[in-house]
């Protein structure tokens, strides 16, 4: 697949703060990418830096083979985390408006404007001025802004936030169906379920560095250790001197145990005592919200040539 964004060792700092350090990676055609980790971890200062609203201190941003100044910002699309659209226009003119920014021709702008705004909800709503809309119904206005002049890259900094489910799935869909079509999406999210329904591939920041990166399934395959469930009545202090378990989370009489990376799982359940009450056991492989809490809460071993923790 043709690479489409690549960034490279890219570094910024703040008032000698170092914000962000070596972020590389690549967004290839018709993959969705996630960019991920906690408050503050510097996924927004590296989109900024992306869209060039930041300049980096060091590193290189390129959009296929044209770097920083010659990128032809039209064929990007951007959705920021801060929203914002003029209040007082009316909703089918601002799609036009952000259009015309990006020299796509008005004609097509406004059969397509009229196509998404059916698509999620909105159709009817062309003369409604922005200000009467709701967060959740300008949201999706701003984000058919950003789709308008049909990029071949979409930034999208926390598309979800603000949404109810509905709209939530509706987003997920649309960018789903972005992709199939040949679009290179990045987005940030700090929902993790909607992570790991769409994205093809994910990079996860903390403390400004990479900790993971990898498709979805190597995630898991290497991060998504297991953990058993088992309901009965236990004590926690006898479950946690069992062998290879990391922790255990006890919440009336159902507990779940977390195993070590290396267990195997067939020889770790013939081992359990004889004496465990079981009225329900089941092993699964964490989610990746797990392993999103694992990382943010230093839980996580992180392997040699990953991000040092400072
Ligand atoms: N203009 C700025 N001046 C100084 N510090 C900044 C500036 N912008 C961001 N920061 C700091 O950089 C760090 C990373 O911020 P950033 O917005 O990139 O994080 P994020 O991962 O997007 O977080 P969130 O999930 O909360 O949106 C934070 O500690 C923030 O306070």
């Amino acid at each position: 697949m043709e690479t489409i964004l690549s960034v490279k060792g890219l570094g910024k700092a703040f008032k000698e703060r170092q914000i962000i350090k070596d972020i590389s990676f690549e967004v290839k055609r018709g993959e969705i990418m996630a960019i991920l980790g906690p408050n503050g971890a510097g996924k927004s200062t590296t989109i900024r830096s992306i869209m060039g609203i930041l300049y980096p201190d060091e590193g290189t941003v390129k959009f296929h083979q044209c770097e920083a100044g010659k990128i032809p910002r039209h064929k990007i699309g951007y959705l920021p985390e801060e929203r914002g659209l003029y209040k007082n226009v009316k909703v089918m003119d601002m799609i036009l408006y952000l259009a015309e920014l990006k020299d796509y021709p008005i004609k097509k702008a406004k059969e397509r404007a009229l196509h998404y705004l059916k698509k999620l909800g909105l159709e009817g709503k062309e003369k409604v001025s922005v200000e009467e809309l709701s967060k959740g119904m300008a949201q999706k206005v701003q984000f058919i802004g950003s789709i308008i002049h049909e990029p071949e890259l979409l930034i999208l900094d926390e598309p979800f936030s603000g949404l109810d489910p509905l709209s939530q799935d509706v987003f997920k869909n649309e960018i789903k169906e972005l992709a199939q079509s040949g679009t290179a999406i990045l987005l940030s999210s700090h929902q993790m379920n909607m992570v790991e329904e769409i994205c093809d591939r994910l990079f996860m920041i903390h403390r400004g560095q990479r900790v993971i990166e990898g498709t979805m399934a190597d995630v898991k395959n290497e991060y998504a250790n297991f953990k058993c469930t088992i309901r009965g009545n236990n004590e926690a202090s006898v479950l946690e001197r069992l062998s290879n378990v990391s922790r255990v989370e006890q919440k009336g009489n159902v507990a779940v145990i977390y195993l070590n990376q290396d267990v195997v799982v067939p020889l770790w359940l013939r081992r359990l005592p004889e004496t465990l009450s079981i009225d329900e056991l089941s092993i699964d492989r964490i989610s990746l919200h797990e392993i999103f809490i694992d990382i943010a809460t230093d839980q996580h071993i992180v392997k040699e040539g990953d991000a040092s923790y400072a």
